[in-house]
């Protein structure tokens, strides 16, 4: 049986985040994507212009009738607007219990737009993060989270650690917002921790990375991937996909989501490097 995945997100009517690249990500790995809106967004690569959150009641709706009917094996969340929104996908996420559940826990859109309540943080903390199985912040994300400033490897690993005790097994954090000469990327488990290497793109094209990102992280694991092997596979479709930009919008224009097609033959190297403590 084709594996059967689910976002639940906000739109984004420029088609490079949220539910339309969850969506073309997972056709183009080959996995069968359903979807649950929490949001619409009027956006287009230089902003957010607009934002209609869905009720709660409609959220419920959509993902009892798709976890009703589907064999969801893995799902993931991204936009969820507010403290309100948040609960009411954790306490579907309870009753459902899917395998792998992906938190990309979205904060701020690239263009610095708010797309989610700083009051929601808490809801995100206590009622959400209990239900995911991984969560992948990006830096600024990992500090709110945290409570804590990343400014070195050493705060990075000890955020894991925090946001690990909230009661999520496994945290990536990501490394796109560092000024690094590479993409690294900050895995931490309960008895492990990695470190996933690729070469930074200099672009400004990054709209919809992260949810890109996640997404693939959801259709690799939903295969019945390793952890690690997911990741690799999910870190290097991200890169295609950032690699085969489409130069297309005045702003921060979007990820090309079938880069990895255009990839073909191409040599990138995914470095792998394992942390000897995880402390
Ligand atoms: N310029 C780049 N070159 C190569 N890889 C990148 C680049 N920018 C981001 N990445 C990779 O893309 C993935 C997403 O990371 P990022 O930190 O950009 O997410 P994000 O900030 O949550 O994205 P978004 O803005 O969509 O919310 C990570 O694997 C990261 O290492
Ligand atoms: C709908 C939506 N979700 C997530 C992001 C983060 O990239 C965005 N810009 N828009």
């Amino acid at each position: 049986m084709k594996p059967q995945v689910l976002t639940i997100a906000g739109s984004d009517s420029g088609g490079g985040a949220g539910i339309q690249a969850d969506l073309k990500t997972f056709q183009e790995l080959g996995v069968f994507g359903t979807s649950v809106l929490t949001a619409i967004t009027a956006q287009n690569t230089l902003g957010v212009h607009g934002i209609e959150a869905i009720s709660t009641e409609m959220i419920t709706r959509q993902i009892d009738a798709v976890a009703d009917d589907f064999s969801i094996t893995a799902c993931k969340t991204g936009m969820l607007v507010d403290a309100e929104r948040i609960e009411a996908v954790a306490k579907a996420l309870e009753r459902y219990r899917f395998e792998h559940v992906v938190v990309d826990p979205v904060m701020v859109a690239k263009g610095g737009a708010s797309l989610l309540q700083v009051s929601a943080v808490e809801a995100l903390r206590t009622k959400l993060l209990p239900q995911a199985t991984i969560v992948t912040p990006n830096i600024p994300e990992a500090e709110v989270l945290a409570g804590m400033e990343i400014r070195t490897e050493a705060d990075r690993m000890k955020a894991a650690q925090v946001i690990r005790a909230i009661g999520v097994d496994i945290v990536i954090i990501k490394g796109g917002h560092s000024n690094d000469v590479e993409a690294v990327d900050l895995i931490v488990t309960e008895s492990e921790a990695f470190r996933v290497k690729a070469p930074r793109i200099q672009t400004k094209d990054t709209h919809g990375t992260g949810c890109t990102f996640s997404a693939a992280l959801t259709a690799e694991l939903a295969y019945g991937k390793t952890l690690r092997q997911a990741v690799v596979d999910a870190k290097r479709f991200i890169h295609q996909a950032i690699a085969h930009g489409l130069s297309i919008g005045q702003g921060h224009g979007p990820t090309n989501h079938w880069g990895h097609r255009l990839a073909k033959g191409e040599q990138i190297t995914i470095d792998v490097m394992y942390e000897t403590s995880t402390r």
